[in-house]
């Protein structure tokens, strides 16, 4: 149980009802969660106005009420606090409310547009290998020493967020590694944390449904620097258009990596191959089980980040090199006949691209290259175009399919995809709105040797359709379809 005077702490609110020094039960920012004795905190969405649900949260038992304009009837049976941003009100109750768990672990965190999964996994499984207690917050899942907790965000609610770390702290981890996505700095998901270091790892097109301009995109990234505290460290890319905004204005310590361009740490490859990479990495030779120049980023990037961390170098090679990357992160398999499938969680033009490049860098001859493509609904339309062109540009055949169209019409989303199709690639295109239909024709089409990349969905579970999350997994769709194939 904790007092309102305790998880109000920090917080400037300009009106009080009531005085009482009540004990607080929980806190909570969703009507519908609302248990007896809480504190419902009203936030203005992207869909509705919590506002709205005040007098139905005291109804259910709110008694404290954290608000930006007070109701016309404001019950007795609550105490008001009206805040200039409850978003931003909500971020600090709720590490309070946990007793600030971040300042008790060393929170490192990873933004950019692509690779942070990759890179907060590395960071755990690195720092776990190490012999350290961690925790994990990913889209994949979040892990609280080697404690699955299935995630629904990148980057979870303030709530969730703080409960998870105060789980990691009361089970004695000394890091968490978490991903920081744009939508999570933008609604203040983070604000009530202590971070000890912060990673950049590229800005690519992503997003624009959201943030609307690749300018504000980037000041949402810049932003999670901008709040870092002067004993933190600010890692960033020093490869990427980007990356040095990103040290603009952060009092932390600021540091860089690059394959290309002076840095703080430095890589290169030698070898780049379906069983690995070969890097030079901070002078030292080393082969890691990971694929493609993307992931020589990420794999500097983690580095980098264990040096800050002032982690003994060798030690840190030794068991990087045995790591492999998150699920559905360029995961391959080989039918019998020799027909190679990719599972990837490209969804993106940049990481499409990425993907792709990779493939024809380590294939060995000339083996056909058929990708398997969706979009999701509800999501930046702008993209899609982009996507499909990128597609086209890097495959010998491209099917169109569907990603999770969610609320949206999937034959539309395709429609949009296509619109980036050059005409003259258009024979190599199909189009199947059925995703499991999709990858059985790529299946019958491909020839020994060729590859297939099923691209977009790679970790998730199901297909989100009309607000149903049917099961589907790619890994699967393709493992089924490779039985036959000899
Ligand atoms: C667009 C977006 O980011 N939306 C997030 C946002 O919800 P919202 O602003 O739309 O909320 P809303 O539905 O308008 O409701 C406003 C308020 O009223 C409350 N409410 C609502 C209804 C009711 O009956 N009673 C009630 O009290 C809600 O709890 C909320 O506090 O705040 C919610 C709570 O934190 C999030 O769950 C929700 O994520 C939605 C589901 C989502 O899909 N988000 C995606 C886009 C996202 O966040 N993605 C990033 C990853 C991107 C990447 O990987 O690059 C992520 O971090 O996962
Ligand atoms: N450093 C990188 N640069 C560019 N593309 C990358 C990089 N790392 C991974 N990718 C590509 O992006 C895809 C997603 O990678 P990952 O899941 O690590 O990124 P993410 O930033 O966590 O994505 P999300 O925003 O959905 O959480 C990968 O499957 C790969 O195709
Ligand atoms: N974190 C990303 C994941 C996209 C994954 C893709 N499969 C899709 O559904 O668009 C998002 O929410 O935009
Ligand atoms: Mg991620």
């Amino acid at each position: 149980m904790r007092y309102l005077s305790d998880i109000i702490d920090g917080l400037a609110f300009t009106e009080l009802q009531g005085s009482a020094d009540v004990e607080i039960s929980a806190v909570v920012f969703d009507s519908r969660k609302v248990v007896p004795g809480c504190m419902f905190v009203a936030v203005k969405g992207t869909a509705v106005d919590g506002h709205d649900y005040i007098e139905q949260a005291v109804k259910d038992g709110a008694i404290a009420i954290i608000c930006e304009e007070l109701p016309a009837h404001t019950a007795a049976e609550a105490d008001f606090l009206m805040v200039a941003d409850s978003a931003k009100a909500l971020a600090t109750i709720a590490a309070n409310f946990y007793e600030n768990p971040s300042t008790n672990l060393k929170l490192v965190g990873v933004t950019g547009t692509n690779g942070k999964t990759t890179v907060a996994t590395l960071l755990y499984k690195l720092f776990i290998d190490m012999g350290y207690k961690c925790g994990l917050l990913s889209t994949v899942e979040n892990q609280v020493n080697g404690r699955i907790i299935p995630s629904t965000h990148t980057t979870p609610d303030p709530v969730a967020l703080n409960s998870l770390l105060a789980d990691m702290v009361n089970e004695g981890c000394d890091y968490c590694f978490m991903e920081v996505s744009s939508h999570a700095v933008a609604q203040h998901r983070i604000d009530g944390l202590k971070f000890s270091g912060a990673i950049f790892t590229n800005l690519t097109h992503d997003h624009l449904d959201y943030h609307k301009t690749f300018d504000s995109y980037l000041k949402a990234k810049k932003a999670f620097f901008d709040g870092l505290p002067k004993n933190a460290f600010a890692l960033t890319n020093a490869d990427d258009k980007n990356g040095n905004v990103m040290l603009q204005n952060t009092a932390a310590h600021r540091k860089s990596y690059g394959l290309k361009n002076m840095a703080d740490y430095r890589a290169r490859i030698i070898e780049n191959q379906f069983g690995g990479l070969l890097l030079n990495i901070d002078s030292e030779e080393v082969w890691f089980k990971l694929v493609g120049t993307f992931n020589a980023y990420n794999l500097l990037a983690v580095y980098s980040a264990a040096m800050l961390l002032d982690q003994d170098k060798s030690k840190v090679l030794v068991s990087l090199s045995k790591l492999t990357g998150a699920e559905g992160r360029f995961e391959y398999i080989v039918a019998p006949n020799k027909v190679i499938g990719i599972v990837d969680y490209a969804h993106t033009p940049d990481a499409v691209q990425n993907v792709l490049s990779t493939i024809h860098d380590i294939r060995k001859g000339n083996e056909k290259v058929i990708t398997i493509l969706g979009c999701g609904g509800d999501r930046d339309k702008t993209k899609r175009p982009v996507m499909a062109r990128t597609a086209c540009e890097w495959s010998d055949k491209v099917i169109l399919t569907s990603d999770n169209p969610r609320t949206e019409d999937p034959a539309q989303i395709i429609k949009e995809m296509e619109e980036g199709v050059d005409p003259a690639f258009k024979r190599h295109t199909l189009s199947i709105v059925d995703r499991r239909e999709a990858i059985k024709t790529a299946c019958m089409l491909a020839q020994p040797g060729d590859i297939i990349l099923l691209a977009g969905k790679g970790h998730e579970k199901y297909q989100e359709i009309n607000g149903v999350k049917n099961h589907f997994d790619d890994m699967e769709e393709l493992q089924t379809r490779f039985k036959d194939l000899n």
